[in-house]
């Protein structure tokens, strides 16, 4: 198996903000989801390995080779596909990839007009005449079109309706037909991940919570519901994010294997979705725990 991103140790430091030793490793033939509440510093960790701001420290590797002093070699095998369009409004699409593909020693005309057939794209429409979904649509076509092996996505489908979101998640599908290449996609809506994520980054306030194969996590995350006479100190240890529900109590647990030998029968342990993973770990934050 082959890392086409390894990062480690990651360090960046705003005033207020501060992203802590993340570590993560995406290898050939996966789609990671890389997900976090606003604010969590998604944007940071991709901007850091697109080396578009300098970092305090850590290293990045894509495809073996570091970010910074291979960065021609490596933006060569990249797809960069984010939400502001870097793309000029007044030309049309057909002009703007005259300006873009010689940029690109691998640029394929024939896979981009191919890609414009398959996405519904009108070569002579203007950039400032495409639907948001249509300029994500556009900009995958040019990730795809100089055969990029690392695909990185910061938000592509928030604010697209539920048809082009489908759509792109559809294209990201049949892209990893190819087991050579990988995906690291930015996201909040964490539904898009269940349909098609094998890996999970989760990063909250500059910290990395977790990272691996989403089945994995899925499994050995639950959601407990019972009556709080079974909350103790102990068991509020093994607890994330614990709310009351009138009934009793819900929370999240990182061991789901223990919190059933724990509690046996006195509670119900159900499979958590992303979502429930990414709202009640922010929610520990608020609540305290019980004594
Ligand atoms: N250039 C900058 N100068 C100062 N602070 C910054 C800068 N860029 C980002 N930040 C801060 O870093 C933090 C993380 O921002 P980032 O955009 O990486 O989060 P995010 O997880 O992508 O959030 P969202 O989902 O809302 O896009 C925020 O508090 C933001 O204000």
């Amino acid at each position: 198996m082959e890392n086409i991103l390894e990062v480690k140790n990651l360090r960046k430091e705003y005033n207020g903000f501060a992203l802590k030793n993340i570590s993560f490793t995406l290898e050939k033939g996966y789609i990671m989801g890389f997900i976090g509440p606003n604010g969590a510093g998604k944007t940071t960790v991709i901007k850091l390995i697109m080396n578009l701001v300098k970092r305090d420290g850590g290293e990045i590797k894509v495809f073996g080779m570091d970010n910074i002093k291979d960065e021609i070699a490596i933006k060569e095998k990249i797809g960069f596909v984010y939400d502001d369009s870097y793309f000029y409004e007044e030309l049309s699409i057909h002009e703007m990839k005259g300006i873009i593909a010689p940029f690109y020693r691998q640029w394929d005309d024939h896979a981009f007009n191919k890609y414009l057939r398959d996405f519904d794209l009108p070569p002579q429409k203007k950039i400032k005449d495409l639907s948001r979904g249509m300029k994500m649509k556009f900009a995958l076509a040019v990730a795809l079109s100089h055969h990029a092996d690392l695909i990185i996505m910061d938000e592509p489908t928030s604010g697209l309706d539920p048809v082009f979101r489908n759509e792109i998640l559809d294209i990201l599908r049949d892209l990893m037909q190819d087991e050579s290449k990988g995906v690291l996609f930015s996201t909040h809506i964490t539904t898009d991940l269940d349909k098609v994520a094998d890996y999970i980054t989760f990063i909250n306030k500059g910290e990395l919570v977790l990272t691996g194969p989403k089945d994995d996590i899925l499994d050995c995350y639950g959601i407990v519901k019972g009556g709080r006479e079974v909350l103790d100190h102990a068991t509020g240890q093994l607890l994330i994010g614990i709310r009351d529900t009138g009934f009793g109590f819900e929370a999240l647990t990182g061991d789901a294997a223990r919190a059933r030998r724990l509690f046996g029968d006195s509670v119900v342990i159900e499979r958590p979705s992303l979502e429930d993973i990414m709202v009640y770990t922010v929610r520990e934050d608020r609540y305290a725990k019980p004594d």
